[in-house]
């Protein structure tokens, strides 16, 4: 495919995804019917369409219409290259541009420029205070990738070199002693050997610093509440060689669990809501809660535009509920590591400070950030202990 059509598909594309499906979906389903498409260019379709999401607004008013072609022309913009060099009319590139899209717009200001929805400015500058600003720009770009060396296996510097035998790019990254941020080679990670034999996970670098800074005593029982995919209890499973527990309200989302944990060799233990109370108490229990996912807009740009106040609301609730159970699971000094990947006060700090405002046997003793002007996604880690 021409640059000029992997545009145009990335346009059509966008407009499935404006008129309300999710897309990764339209991706897979254009991707299915356009045989002729490489592995290259539907990398770069992807790329083209994601990038336009995480620029929604801005794209839009550069563009001069929040259509798929508008948000390419205004992508291109933002990129600071001339659409009319694109949209030519020629092969599979986009018609030429027309007059009223040719008057380039002044540039855009405010939460506009930001990519900010208004609703949310006022609780985000609370949160982030003068981080305001550069963290909103930093959402904006594409999130790097990041490994977690399996430490059971080998080292980290084990799985580097592992990795640029064949051909995957890496360096250390500073936030996790367990991170290697890839470079040249990122997307093929998942086709080597060592992935694939489990020495190393697909995971960000702050999720990893969070998994890290959990305390674990040897011989602890420790169940993952919110267990997902499995990200945390693997990192967690990892370090302590031992036993973890698992639990999600929706068992679909941990269907790959097991043979994640093959791959690397953990131990993990699924257990549906009847066992939880059969095994408790716990002396740690992973509350990795469902939140607004804004401090991984780059990764999932759609959740930003999706958020909105109810929704935020329903949240606040659902946590709530979480703790709530949670909190008897844990034997008397015990701890729960609650986890989120939001940058909003009210997901954080106020979440936990109210329960333990309500909950006098509970102790605050740690609430920490992870900025992602670290490098990694925004995320908040709060150890909340029950009195012996
Ligand atoms: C942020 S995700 C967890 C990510 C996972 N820990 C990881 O590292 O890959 C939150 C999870 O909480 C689950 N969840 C939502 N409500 C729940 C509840 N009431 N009880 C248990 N899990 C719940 C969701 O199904 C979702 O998988």
């Amino acid at each position: 495919m021409t640059p000029e059509a992997r545009l145009a598909a990335a346009a059509e594309i966008l407009d499935g995804y404006l008129a309300g499906a999710p897309a990764e979906k339209v991706l897979t389903n254009w991707a299915r019917r356009s045989r002729f498409a490489g592995s290259k260019d539907r990398a770069t379709v992807r790329d083209h369409v994601f990038d336009a999401i995480r620029r929604r607004r801005s794209a839009a008013w550069l563009g001069g219409a929040e259509t798929g072609r508008g948000l390419i022309i205004g992508l291109l913009r933002a990129r600071g290259q001339d659409p009319e060099a694109f949209l030519t009319g020629q092969g599979h590139a986009l018609s030429p541009m027309t007059e009223a899209e040719r008057v380039v717009p002044a540039a855009p200001a405010g939460n506009v420029a930001l990519d900010c929805p208004d609703w949310l400015e006022a609780d985000m500058r609370d949160s982030l205070g003068d981080d305001f600003r550069p963290v909103m720009e930093g959402m904006q770009e594409r999130a790097e990738i990041f490994v977690r060396a399996n430490l059971s296996l080998g080292t980290r510097e084990q799985a580097q070199a592992r990795l640029a035998a064949e051909d995957v790019q890496s360096e250390p990254e500073p936030l996790a002693g367990t991170a290697l941020r890839l470079g040249q080679g990122a997307r093929r990670v998942r086709n080597t050997s060592c992935f694939q034999e489990g020495w190393v996970e697909i995971q960000d670098a702050a999720s990893q610093a969070v998994a890290e800074a959990v305390p674990l005593q040897p011989g602890a029982r420790v169940l993952d509440f919110c267990a997902g995919g499995g990200g945390k209890a693997l990192a967690l499973a990892a370090r302590s060689g031992e036993r973890i527990f698992v639990h999600d309200a929706d068992p679909g989302r941990m269907r790959d669990i097991p043979e994640r944990a093959a791959r690397a060799g953990a131990r993990l233990e699924i257990l549906d809501g009847m066992q939880l109370g059969r095994n408790a108490p716990f002396d740690l229990v992973i509350s990795d809660v469902p939140c607004s996912g804004s401090g991984a807009w780059r990764r999932q740009p759609e959740a930003k535009w999706r958020l909105d106040r109810a929704a935020l609301d329903h949240l606040q609730t659902v946590r709530q509920e979480i703790l709530d159970r949670v909190c008897r699971l844990v034997c008397p000094g015990g701890l729960i590591a609650y986890m989120t990947c939001s940058m909003l006060r009210s997901e954080n700090e106020a979440q936990v400070e109210a329960f333990c405002a309500g909950n006098p046997e509970w102790n605050l003793e740690l609430c920490q950030r992870f900025s992602p002007l670290q490098g990694g996604d925004g995320f908040f880690l709060a150890l909340l202990r029950r009195n012996a």
